[in-house]
């Protein structure tokens, strides 16, 4: 469905991904998992298409354009959190964004809105501001706004940052049900159990693909070690 073939980025002299082939399907829930640095965000960038210069290929199935199918969640703190807009306000860009210049929303879109602010908990709070929300409340509104754009494919970096347990597990559950409805859930995460609760597939990643496949099969010492001591960033 979404892939990219042979993908090496660098920033100047510093090498961030070398040489990474990977394809995510339809109805999978993959988990990207390395240390601080190891290229995770660069990898999602690349996959909206966001990112200026790179070798190799972000490939998306025919009649896939990351215009019409794509969400992205970035990290909460790259965000301007006092920028003057509602929690409603925001989950709707996630609606008018769909629609595309010069067309408003309509009824249709508002129930949509309303009903992803409703999954996510938020619906009561949707004409605050959503400077005055908590880091837990603006994750949620974050993924309500995914919701309302109803791609097909989702792609999330650290969505789980600065939320409690419970909320965690609300989170996860709505992520796994997105991909069990069909869709391509990509998730950046440093919670290797939880990872391997809620997901199909996990990806351990140190600037290159150091393994890729079920939790169990993934989660070896030898892995875990190759990822998180820098063996995968020069080996
Ligand atoms: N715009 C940029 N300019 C220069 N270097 C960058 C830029 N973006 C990322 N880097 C560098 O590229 C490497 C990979 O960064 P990236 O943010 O993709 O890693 P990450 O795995 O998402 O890390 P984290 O878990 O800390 O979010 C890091 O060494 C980072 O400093």
């Amino acid at each position: 469905m979404l892939g990219v073939e042979g993908l090496t980025v660098c920033y100047g002299p510093q090498v961030a991904l070398r040489d990474v082939t990977l394809r995510f399907e339809a109805g999978q829930f993959t988990a990207l998992i390395g240390p601080n640095g190891a290229g995770k965000s660069t990898l999602l960038r690349a996959l909206t298409g966001l990112l200026g210069e790179y070798e190799g290929q972000v490939t998306y199935d025919p009649g896939h354009s990351a215009r019409s199918c794509l969400c992205y969640v970035p990290q909460q703190q790259t965000l301007d959190w006092g920028f003057p807009v509602t929690v409603w306000d925001t989950a709707m860009m996630g609606r008018t964004s769909r629609l595309g210049w010069g067309r408003w929303p309509g009824a249709r879109d508002r129930q949509i809105v309303a009903d992803a602010l409703k999954e996510t908990g938020v619906y009561d709070l949707r004409h605050r501001h959503i400077g005055a929300l908590s880091g837990g409340q603006r994750q949620r509104v974050l993924l309500a706004r995914m919701l309302a754009r109803q791609g097909h494919l989702l792609l999330l970096d650290e969505p789980l940052t600065g939320v409690d347990v419970t909320t965690q597990e609300q989170l996860m559950a709505l992520l796994r049900a997105q991909a069990d409805q069909g869709r391509a859930v990509v998730m950046v995460t440093h919670d290797l159990e939880q990872a391997r609760r809620w997901c199909d597939r996990i990806v351990l990643i140190n600037r290159r693909v150091i393994a890729d496949g079920r939790p169990d099969a993934v989660y070896t010492p030898q892995n875990i070690e190759a990822t998180f001591t820098g063996g995968g960033a020069h080996g």
